[in-house]
């Protein structure tokens, strides 16, 4: 059995209602609830309406369902792209949305630096450029992309639409939409929800550019292209039989989330993210992974383990924690934390005291 404080980035640790909401929802009848009726229209709304007051997002945007985040970078390649696309690339997740726009015959063009590094405003976007993609936060590094760089960005490039990955910061950042037009995530990260559902916030100039592309005969794909996502958000549903479980319990954890307050839950983030990290810095075999402070992801820290890795695994987990293995190359020689809302002060002061023994 895997111990019971699970602190991988994804799928992480659940929401501790979920299990509750799960009951509720069997009681109730919503797995097999049709997805054309007034009750479903109901929980949709409510789950809208709960993460627009969550997040305090802008009238301007509408959001709308997917299977995951993996499928919203390949739709927004396909509705927002004609040709070019600007992706910054950190890491293997950013990586792999550029490299979806090459499999979709778009010619994509990019910025990459090494894994563990940030980007700041200075580079230079091509002349044409029609949207720029940035992550937020990269899962497999630990590396947080400052609001200031996207800003900046966003003034030096204002004719481009500008995308950001948010998959594993949300719902912790306090994001000024105004500063970009598309924002993604998936729930099995932040929200801590069993997978199986995107969720994508598009701008009035993300429709627009859309049926720019149709009107032109371009493929935008068909059932979730954006003209058909959208019409059917104004309804209160999706275009297929959608993860209806899903968004019932995302409607219930946001709700869960508003009643505890985002301001709470961003202090007690910001409060284990310094312990995480202030552990590492002092520690002796240990350091974190993400030099530069100010890319210092609050949302996923990784540890540089070195030849320590299985050790302090092995230690972790007889005291009833699971750590997130390091991505890829890194497998063997780091370890990632998730610190996501669910995950409790207790649960990082155990961790902090428990790294402290190695
Ligand atoms: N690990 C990916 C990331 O952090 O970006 C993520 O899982 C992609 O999302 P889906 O697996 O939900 O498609
Ligand atoms: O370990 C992670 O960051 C999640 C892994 C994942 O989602 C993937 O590899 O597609």
């Amino acid at each position: 059995m895997r111990p019971k404080i699970n602190f991988t980035p994804g799928p992480s640790q659940l929401y501790f209602t979920v299990e509750d909401h799960v009951r509720t929802a069997f009681r109730e009848g919503i797995p097999t609830l049709s997805h054309r009726s007034k009750q479903f229209e109901a929980i949709y709304r409510k789950s809208v309406d709960g993460l627009r007051t969550l997040l305090d997002i802008p009238e301007n945007y509408t959001l709308v369902f997917t299977g995951s985040a993996n499928e919203i970078w390949e739709r927004i390649i396909q509705n927002l792209v004609e040709e070019k696309s600007f992706h910054l690339v950190n890491g293997s997740f950013s990586k792999r949305f550029f490299e979806i726009a090459q499999q979709l015959n778009k010619k994509p063009e990019k910025i990459e630096v090494a894994m563990g590094k940030g980007f700041d405003a200075s580079m230079a976007i091509p002349a044409g450029t029609e949207l720029i993609a940035v992550t937020h936060n990269e899962t497999s590094s630990g590396v947080s992309l400052p609001m200031e760089v996207i800003a900046g960005l966003r003034a030096k490039n204002p004719g481009a639409l500008l995308t950001v990955d948010a998959v594993s910061s949300l719902p912790y950042p306090a994001f000024d939409y105004t500063q970009f037009d598309s924002v993604f995530f998936s729930v099995q990260k932040g929200f801590g929800l069993p997978a199986g559902l995107g969720v994508w916030l598009i701008n009035d100039a993300c429709v627009a550019k859309a049926e720019q592309l149709l009107a032109k005969g371009i493929s935008i794909g068909s059932y979730h292209s954006i003209p058909s996502l959208y019409s059917h958000a104004l309804k209160h549903q999706n275009p297929e039989t959608p993860n209806v479980l899903g968004i019932y319990l995302l409607a219930q954890v946001v709700e869960d989330m508003v009643r505890r307050g985002i301001q709470n839950i961003r202090k007690e983030t910001e409060y284990k993210a310094a312990i995480l990290y202030k552990a590492l810095h002092d520690h002796g075999l240990i350091n974190p992974f993400v030099q530069e402070k100010v890319n210092q992801s609050n949302t996923v820290i990784v540890a540089e383990c070195g030849e320590h890795t299985e050790k302090i695994t092995k230690l972790l987990v007889e005291n009833g924690m699971q750590p997130g293995d390091g991505y890829g190359a890194f497998k063997k020689t780091q370890l990632r934390f998730a610190n996501f809302p669910t995950h409790s002060k207790e649960q990082y002061e155990l961790l902090v005291d428990t790294l402290a023994k190695v």
